[in-house]
């Protein structure tokens, strides 16, 4: 199956760190601000995880090829070595030889929703762990290949399930199925003049079933909401068959049982189809850079613009860290300028603002864009091309996750919010328990910070770490500061805004929803998955979600 062979992989590029090098004079500036030596050489490269034989009872192997096809029982190490964990740094590192991979004993591979019924009651029946896998850029052990008390367990691709199934285009609605990348949506809505206008950095690879049963966000959600608001209609495959939910615009027929299923994270159901609102795709758009001097400058500047509501499609603001991070990076006779301005204009902390606005005219943008500018009144402008390069870049981000990888750094994100009155001290607790946590032996980390996603009441902030990788330990070096964050975040914030819960923050879940929201959970996949079989150890916090 040729779209899956990317899967195979130690990193998010095909071609590893070959597709985006790290530049010279980045390496010096990570050695002189972090501590990075040369002597931190990266674990092995490449894939040499050890593939246990698979432990799929022929017996059931058989009924599953009876179902969906012998041909879509896939049991050789490749197939499954690439659905063994999704993209977070511990993954990577797993594939990279560090640390225990879980890797499933097949991958069975459905072409429609009926299939996928079946499947699940076979597996119920048979006793076998279901992992639904769409893209695979879980970044929280979401399609780690976990048996729960099962003997065997498999990964469910929902790669075959890739229509368009119908466009209203009178109500604006579409409805996919669960298999389809994000970029192939894109597509197909574009021939019919619509957008989801849905762009998480994991674009290129994230499918639509992935984008609802984890909540997704994506980086244009200022103008387009986030992809659970998108979401009209789901059809779910259960052990306990078919479910239909989403008739009507809007509905008082009981608590919206949709809302259970967006965010299950594959522990309810399977997701095998989504309506979603659709929007006419934008004739026109424009991208531009400010600069704010300070944080607190900045995210007041933000949140002005999101309660006055003339933000942009995109709104995005970066702490000085960040800033300085961006900067560095891109190096070069251009940047040198923008920095000798800024400190021409009396800027000591720079602010990177990166606004985009999208409409259906250049006169409804310049509307918009006004309105924008007359409350950025204190803002520097750095004009287009500063906005116009974030946008060209905006999923090359990973990229040098693989560079950074082998050049022997430690390189994650993680993401929470709060209400605007809680949300500096959420980024300066944060921020303080990964410092914290990471400084030692002559490591310093970088700690960046930015805000991407709005509401009139908060907003979303999403860290970046880079530190010199922990030769000795690099599995709990990160483990140690991903805890040190997340005890922080119980207290000020969500402890995930748009990453969902997975494995790795189910520990922390009932912090936030309490016992009793944790009991209700339960109660839900009881009665939907009495088996248990559904994606186990994952969303609900139970003796297999200890931290990673
Ligand atoms: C570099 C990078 C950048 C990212 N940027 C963003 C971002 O900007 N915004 C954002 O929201 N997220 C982001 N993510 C996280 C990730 O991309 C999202 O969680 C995405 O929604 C996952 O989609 P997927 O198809 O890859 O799902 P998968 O990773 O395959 O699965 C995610 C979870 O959902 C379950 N699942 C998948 N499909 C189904 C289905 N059809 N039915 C039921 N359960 C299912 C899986 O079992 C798993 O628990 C990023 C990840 C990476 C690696």
């Amino acid at each position: 199956m040729d779209h899956l062979d990317h899967l195979v992989r130690s990193g998010w590029t095909r071609a590893g760190a070959a597709d985006a090098d790290l530049p010279a004079h980045a390496s010096r500036w990570l050695a002189a601000r972090t501590g990075l030596r040369p002597a931190s050489t990266p674990v092995a490269p490449g894939s040499v995880a050890p593939v246990p034989d698979s432990a799929l009872p022929a017996a059931v192997r058989a009924v599953l090829g009876s179902i969906v096809g012998a041909e879509h029982v896939l049991v050789e190490s490749p197939d499954r070595l690439a659905r063994a964990g999704g993209l977070s740094y511990l993954d990577l590192l797993r594939r990279r030889g560090a640390g225990d991979l879980a890797v499933p004993d097949a991958v069975v591979v459905p072409a429609d929703p009926a299939e996928v019924v079946r499947v699940l009651a076979a597996c119920a029946e048979h006793g076998v762990a279901v992992v639904p896998f769409g893209g695979g850029t879980s970044v929280v052990g979401g399609v780690s290949a976990l048996r729960g008390g099962f003997d065997s367990v498999i990964a469910l691709d929902l790669a075959r399930l890739d229509r368009l199934v119908s466009v209203d285009p009178v109500s604006r609605l579409a409805v996919f199925q669960a298999g389809v990348p994000a970029p192939v949506a894109e597509r197909l809505l574009a021939r019919h003049g619509f957008t989801l206008g849905h762009f998480p950095q994991s674009y290129e690879r994230a499918t639509i079933g992935g984008f609802a049963a984890t909540r997704s966000s994506g980086q244009a959600s200022a103008g387009y909401g986030r992809f659970e608001d998108m979401v009209a209609g789901v059809r779910v495959a259960t052990p306990r068959g078919d479910w239909r939910l989403g008739t009507a615009p809007a509905s008082a027929a009981g608590p919206d049982l949709r809302r259970l299923v967006v965010g299950s994270e594959g522990a309810f159901g399977v997701i095998t189809e989504v309506t979603l609102r659709v929007r006419p795709k934008p004739v026109v758009s424009r991208h531009e850079g400010f600069v704010l001097d300070g944080w607190e400058a900045g995210a007041e500047a933000v949140r002005a613009l999101t309660q006055e509501d003339v933000r942009g499609a995109v709104t995005r603001l970066s702490d000085p860290e960040e800033t300085e991070v961006g900067f560095t990076m891109n190096g070069g006779w251009k940047t040198r300028a923008v920095r000798a301005y800024l400190r021409a204009r009396g800027v000591r902390e720079p602010c990177l603002l990166v606004i985009g606005w999208e409409a259906s005219s250049a006169a409804a943008l310049r509307a918009k864009r006004a309105a924008t500018l007359k409350v950025l009144r204190g803002a520097v402008r750095l004009g287009r091309p500063v906005g116009e390069a974030w946008r060209r870049g905006r999923f090359s981000g990973p990229r040098q996750r693989d560079a950074l990888m082998d050049a022997g750094v430690c390189v994650e994100t993680l993401e929470t919010a709060a209400h605007w009155s809680g949300l500096s001290a959420l980024r300066t607790a944060v921020t303080a328990a990964l410092t914290g946590s990471l400084t030692r032996d002559g490591r310093r980390p970088v700690v960046a910070c930015h805000i991407s996603h709005t509401y009139e009441t908060g907003a979303s902030l999403y860290f970046t770490v880079l530190v010199p990788r922990d030769p000795a330990d690099p599995v709990g070096q990160w483990q140690r500061a991903k805890h040190a964050a997340s005890t922080a975040i119980t207290t000020l914030g969500t402890i995930t805004h748009h990453h969902a819960v997975g494995v790795d923050h189910a520990p922390y879940l009932s912090a936030e929803i309490g016992d009793l929201g944790v009991d209700v959970l339960r109660a839900v996949k009881a009665e939907l998955d009495p088996a248990g079989v559904l994606n186990p150890g994952k969303l609900i916090p139970g003796p297999a979600t200890a931290p990673r």
